[in-house]
């Protein structure tokens, strides 16, 4: 047997010493997380039920949010996997969370949070003035002005998809298809429409990969660090591996085209991302501009096809709504795609989303821990409660919505009852205060644009027997399954409906 070299002794060492350092760290959260799963909840904690809730969430985490509120009220204290939680689901008490104490109710401890070295320290996870400063070099990549230039690739990705996949329509998992439509204008909308877009489709299946381990790891009671060498934590660190030499490869290009070329700038997110810079003149280095990319893709990707995927099953079970949308699609595009210029013209179809935002919002609960011990409500918070705010339950509360379990998007309308809501905290879609969401711009424009292609082109019905597809709340509240869903080409729905006239009155006549 060979000795070993003094660079392999270092390199054991160093390997050594990295793995004693995570251990230690995951023994401290370990010990942190059984003080607080055998201390009893403090006698001023909001009111909830004794016992852990776990197997209530674990069998179904809307039911067992649901039956919480509907016995405790909208502000519940309870142990769900032996940590102190507080369910928030009132308008005020949300406002709290997201606005006025924004400061004490941070990420950092939130429970089961999905830390991962996918998203690294971008702005879903990091705190304080790193993410103070990070915000405020991205807001201008998704002010108005910029994300309107990316409409005209949203249409063109969606026409591609429905041309090469849909063409005549038929049953389609719509779910996937989705999925797959959102990673490539999200992608071309953050590289540019280009190799680069090329590029990270190549590393679709290491995307694809990366998700799902992150959604298991979230959702998950009992974590496992990622650097434990299981077997799927080795694929998922695979996954990053090959995720982060694309990307580094990527933002080296641009900052090297950058410094060099003389052409007018690119538009895409990363080439913003390299022109910003603080009052210091120091803009990101490569790994925050990383961990912001990949948080975009991350945190925009999923989110929106699965909003488009309950638009579509929305479409399906309101025939009547659907064809409001199709008429003022008609009306306003006359025969043409959508341009950036004609979203604003679709208050219908904005209403439309609306609707469907505030009965399947895919962010149904946002979490925060106490980072330090404070009041809510006039109950005690210990420092380290996780709080969990549910736009779902808010959004399902007769007590801020009538006709609450009606689908309607004319509520929205001018001189309907919701518009108001926005402004009265009872609608969180997108969470709220300093926290929201960066890309709501980016979603509204994307699912706008994208429901309009499609909705000038097919008519969207479930198959006769396909039962229909119930939602799971995983992070995020996607469908439990595939989602299968008709397209009837409108176009050749009307050829035929003229052939068959035709041959009426062929009948007719030779009667
Ligand atoms: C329908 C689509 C979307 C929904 C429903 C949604 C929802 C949300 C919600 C509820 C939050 C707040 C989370 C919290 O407070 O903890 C959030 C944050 C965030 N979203 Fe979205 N999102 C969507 C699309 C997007 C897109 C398209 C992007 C980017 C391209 C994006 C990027 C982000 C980022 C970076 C944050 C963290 C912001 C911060 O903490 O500063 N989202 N989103």
């Amino acid at each position: 047997m060979g000795s070993i070299s003094a660079a392999n002794l270092e390199l054991i060492a160093t390997l050594a010493s990295h793995c004693l350092q995570r251990t230690t760290e995951s023994v401290k959260q370990g010990q942190a997380v059984l003080q607080q799963a055998v201390q009893p909840l403090p006698s001023c904690f909001p009111p909830g039920p004794n016992g852990d809730v776990a197997l209530d969430f674990a069998r179904d985490p809307l039911e067992c949010l649901a039956s919480l509120k509907s016995r405790y009220g909208s502000l519940v204290g309870f142990k769900l996997a032996s940590r102190p939680i507080v369910l928030v689901s009132s308008p005020n008490f949300s406002r709290e969370v997201f606005v006025t104490q924004s400061s004490t109710f941070i990420k950092a401890g939130t429970a089961f949070f999905p830390g991962s070295s996918l998203a690294g320290n971008g702005l879903l996870v990091s705190d304080g003035d790193i993410w103070k400063r990070q915000r405020r070099l991205s807001n201008p990549a998704f002010r108005r002005a910029a994300i309107q230039t990316y409409a005209e690739a949203m249409v063109n990705i969606t026409e591609k998809m429905v041309d090469k996949v849909w063409r005549t329509g038929g049953v389609r998992d719509v779910y996937a298809d989705f999925n797959e439509l959102t990673m490539e204008i999200v992608a071309s909308a953050l590289f540019g429409a280009s190799e680069a877009s090329e590029e990270m489709a190549q590393v679709g299946p290491a995307i694809t990969q990366a998700f799902q381990f992150f959604t298991r790891r979230a959702t998950s009671m009992f974590i496992v660090p990622e650097w434990v060498p299981t077997f799927d934590n080795i694929q998922y660190n695979n996954a990053v591996t090959d995720l982060n030499k694309v990307v580094f490869r990527l933002i080296n290009e641009r900052r090297r085209q950058l410094a060099n070329s003389s052409a007018p700038p690119r538009k895409d997110l990363l080439t913003r991302l390299l022109h910003v810079t603080d009052e210091d003149g120091s803009g990101m280095d490569n790994q925050s501009l990383r961990d912001e990319l990949m948080t975009f893709l991350v945190a925009g990707q999923e989110t929106s096809a699965i909003l488009l995927t309950w638009a579509l099953l929305m479409f399906a079970l309101h025939p009547h709504t659907q064809e409001l949308v199709f008429q003022e699609i008609s009306e306003v595009l006359n025969g043409q795609l959508p341009r950036q210029t004609d979203v604003s013209k679709l208050r219908y179809l904005e209403a439309f989303i609306w609707e469907t935002l505030r009965l399947m919002p895919p962010a149904y609960v946002v979490g925060r821990c106490a980072c330090h011990p404070t009041e809510l409500g006039g109950y005690k918070i210990p420092q380290g409660t996780t709080i969990l705010v549910s736009p779902y339950l808010l959004h399902q509360d007769p007590a801020f919505w009538p006709r609450v379990s009606e689908f309607d998007p004319s509520r929205w309308m001018p001189g309907g009852d919701a518009t108001e809501h926005m402004e009265n905290d009872s609608f969180w879609p997108f969470g709220g205060g300093p926290r929201n969401c960066i890309g709501m711009g980016f979603a509204m424009m994307e699912v706008t644009l994208v429901l309009a292609v499609i909705s000038s082109r097919f008519r969207v019905s479930l198959p006769v027997g396909e039962p229909i597809p119930s939602p799971r709340a995983m992070i995020t509240l996607r469908p439990e399954s595939e989602v299968k869903l008709r397209l009837t080409s409108r176009r050749q729905q009307r050829q035929r409906k003229s052939e068959a006239a035709d041959e009426m009155k062929v009948i007719v006549c030779l009667n």
